[in-house]
């Protein structure tokens, strides 16, 4: 059956790891979705995968996914150092591309990926999923209707403590390994989602396992005089919190990236006066992302904010790489 005789958006995925092990079930909730094949580095993998979730084709091999016929979108959540070379080349077989965050390892690669998806006339986001959660546009509403006052300062902090087994891909450079590309962008995003406009510059610090930063702090400066400090690492207890701070309130999330599925409301409005609202939202943030993806939106504010975000990191990257350059302000 073509694309255009089926009112179906038929899924690939491209790897096998965790996250996908997530999201299948969210495309395959998502009304006009399927997942028809799976494709992974071995048959033995993509066969299990395949039975696991009932999908009817395991294919060996990423570049065999992509060129088939029952496949209209892929889903993409390999090591960050992969992106890249695998959204162009869906791009290039004309697939839709759900690509896992980060983006990518830095803008240039951004800009690669943009390139070919708009040279092929295929539509792309990154599965930032809280962007799509309904309560984000309510957020916005709250930020841009007045109702914190001037918005001036973000904190923002993403953490979960590592349960990592050997292999994996976040202690490894060369796959895009550390916490500023795995969560920092989460971190970055929410400044660049509040303040709507992209950076102005960075001031980054880190710790390092090895030749990762496992926890990294930075100041982020925009325009207008407006600032985010960014905490986001791999050695403290799960942490998913902003806050957004306004002349007259501040809002507040600890549950951002992710609502807690099994737990109350997370996110409140404190006010000058101490009076504390709590806000309360219902939604699904996957099946809204997936649906933005095969309906006919413009994507343009998602790539703008996908884009910045990139920039963001690259900039926290360069920082930590000429920070042991800087003497720091000694306090003693
Ligand atoms: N949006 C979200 O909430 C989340 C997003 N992520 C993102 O998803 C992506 C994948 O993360 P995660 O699922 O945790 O990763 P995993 O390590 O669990 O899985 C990655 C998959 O990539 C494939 N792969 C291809 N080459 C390599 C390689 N050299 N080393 C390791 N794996 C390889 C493997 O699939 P195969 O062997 O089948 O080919 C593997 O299963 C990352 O970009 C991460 O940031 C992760 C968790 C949550
Ligand atoms: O994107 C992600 C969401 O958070 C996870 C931890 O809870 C990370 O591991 C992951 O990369």
């Amino acid at each position: 059956m073509t694309k255009e005789s089926a009112s179906t958006t038929r899924f690939g995925l491209i790897g096998t790891g965790r996250i996908t092990r997530r999201l299948v079930a969210d495309i395959q909730s998502t009304s006009g979705c399927e997942v028809t094949a799976v494709a992974s580095r071995t048959m033995e993998r993509a066969q299990w995968c395949a039975s696991q979730y009932a999908i009817a084709e395991a294919v060996q091999g990423y570049e065999n996914l992509l060129s088939r016929d029952d496949v209209d979108a892929v889903y993409l959540s390999l090591p960050p150092s992969l992106h890249r070379q695998w959204c162009v080349a869906a791009a290039e077989a004309g697939k839709s591309i759900l690509c896992e965050k980060p983006l990518a390892m830095n803008s240039a690669e951004v800009a690669q990926i943009n390139d070919a998806c708009r040279q092929h006339g295929v539509r792309w986001l990154d599965a930032t999923g809280w962007l799509h959660h309904p309560r984000t546009a309510a957020f916005a509403d709250l930020i841009r209707g007045g109702r914190l006052g001037t918005v001036r300062h973000i904190s923002v902090a993403i953490s979960f403590f590592e349960p990592f087994q050997s292999g994996e891909h976040r202690l490894q450079r060369e796959l895009g390994g550390g916490c500023v590309l795995d969560l920092g962008w989460y971190a970055c995003g929410v400044a660049r989602f509040a303040f709507g406009k992209p950076c102005r510059d960075v001031m980054a610090t880190a710790v390092y396992r090895g030749d990762v930063p496992i926890r990294c702090t930075a100041v982020l400066r925009f325009d207008d005089d407006l600032s985010a400090t960014i905490s986001c690492g791999y050695d403290t207890a799960t942490r998913k919190w902003f806050e957004i701070a306004g002349s007259d309130a501040s809002l507040i999330c600890d549950d951002f990236s992710r609502p807690w599925p099994d737990k109350p409301a997370r996110c409140w409005i404190h006010d000058a006066s101490g009076k504390v609202d709590q806000l309360d939202f219902e939604g699904h943030q996957e099946i809204r992302m997936i649906e933005t993806l095969i309906g006919e939106d413009d994507l343009a504010s998602l790539h703008a904010q996908a884009i910045d975000t990139q920039a963001m990191v690259d900039a926290i990257n360069r920082s930590l790489e000429t920070s042991s350059a800087q003497e720091p302000t000694s306090c003693i």
